[in-house]
């Protein structure tokens, strides 16, 4: 038996610091959508279990039990074993929840393999504050740490560019340079018309983390500018604590214009288009 799992990028259309809990971790409004860019699991039964990495980015991403995939699958305790390969496409400690995507997937994979129910929530948190709501990719409103996932209105059609300059921003350094905690929340969510009035919608609202992983990735001023001034761009925001950026066009064939683009301008950078993604 052979299960495939795909774990798509997760991105924070909107990203409000609203406070900071006792032990540390931040209080979060966030609007997150999936882009259908991502990366690929394929798991197996086997007598143990076991990771390989491969694809265009698996260049320093771990495959001993630091990796997510394989701290996701100890949750299950002991049991059958599984060979699972990893097709790493997105880059990593970019602020699009790769690893945490991965786990999700390896979750997602490994409990329809084994034939198991998926862990308790408190267990998928425990992988990381991004982990539970890529258990079920979809337009929501993330809220807590990451824990409180409600449902968002339907969003209209529209079309996505992600870029990413290469350069890693470590998430804990990025909350550390946040100068206020306890900013103000998202409204109530409208009902968004078209890719236009979401963009607008979008622009009166904020990521909190960008300041400070600029002041770590200078970089990521140039991406936004770039994502900005490209043909059909309605808005180029961070996501995440970066230093990926992502740039809403009104679909999915304005979005891979630009990204033909800027592969050209920009042939460093890490440049995908695409849609949103629901499983
Ligand atoms: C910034 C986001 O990507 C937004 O979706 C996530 O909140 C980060 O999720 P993640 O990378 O899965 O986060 P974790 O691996 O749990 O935490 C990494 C570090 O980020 C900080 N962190 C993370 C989430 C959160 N709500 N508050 C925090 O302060 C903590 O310093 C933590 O040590
Ligand atoms: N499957 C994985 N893919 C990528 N990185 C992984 C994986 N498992 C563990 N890691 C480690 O996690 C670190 C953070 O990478 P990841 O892509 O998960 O985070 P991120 O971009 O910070 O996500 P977020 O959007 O939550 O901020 C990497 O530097 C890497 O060492």
């Amino acid at each position: 038996m052979t299960v495939e799992a795909f774990a798509p990028a997760k991105i924070n259309l909107t990203l409000h610091v609203t406070g900071q809990r006792a032990d540390g971790y931040h209080l979060l409004d966030s609007l997150v959508v999936f882009a259908d860019i991502g990366d690929r699991l394929t798991l197996e039964r086997a007598e143990d279990l076991s990771l390989s990495v491969s694809g265009p980015r698996a260049g320093g991403v771990p495959v001993d039990g630091r990796n997510l995939v394989l701290k996701a699958a100890a949750l299950f305790g002991p049991g059958p074993g599984a060979a699972i390969r990893l097709d790493k496409r997105l880059p990593a400690a970019a602020g699009i929840g790769g690893g945490s995507s991965d786990a999700a997937a390896a979750l997602r994979g490994l409990a329809a393999l084994w034939g198991r129910d998926l862990p308790g929530p408190e267990a998928v948190l425990s992988l990381g504050a991004d982990v539970p709501v890529c258990l079920a990719p979809g337009p929501v409103r993330m809220r807590g740490v990451g824990e409180e996932i409600l449902p968002a209105p339907a969003l209209p059609d529209f079309g996505l560019m992600l870029v990413n300059p290469g350069v890693e921003v470590p998430t804990p350094a990025v909350f550390k340079g946040l100068v206020r905690k306890d900013n103000a929340p998202m409204p109530d969510l409208p009902n968004w018309t078209s890719a236009a009035v979401l963009a607008e919608w979008l622009a009166g609202q904020r990521n909190d983390l960008e300041p400070p992983a600029r002041a770590e990735a200078p970089v990521i001023g140039e991406v936004l500018a770039a994502i900005a001034a490209s043909p059909g761009c309605l808005l180029a925001r961070m996501s995440g604590s970066g230093a990926t950026c992502f740039g809403i066009y009104p679909g999915r064939a304005a979005a891979e214009h630009a990204a033909i683009l800027l592969r050209e301008s920009r042939p460093g950078w890490w440049v995908e288009a695409g849609a949103p993604y629901t499983l």
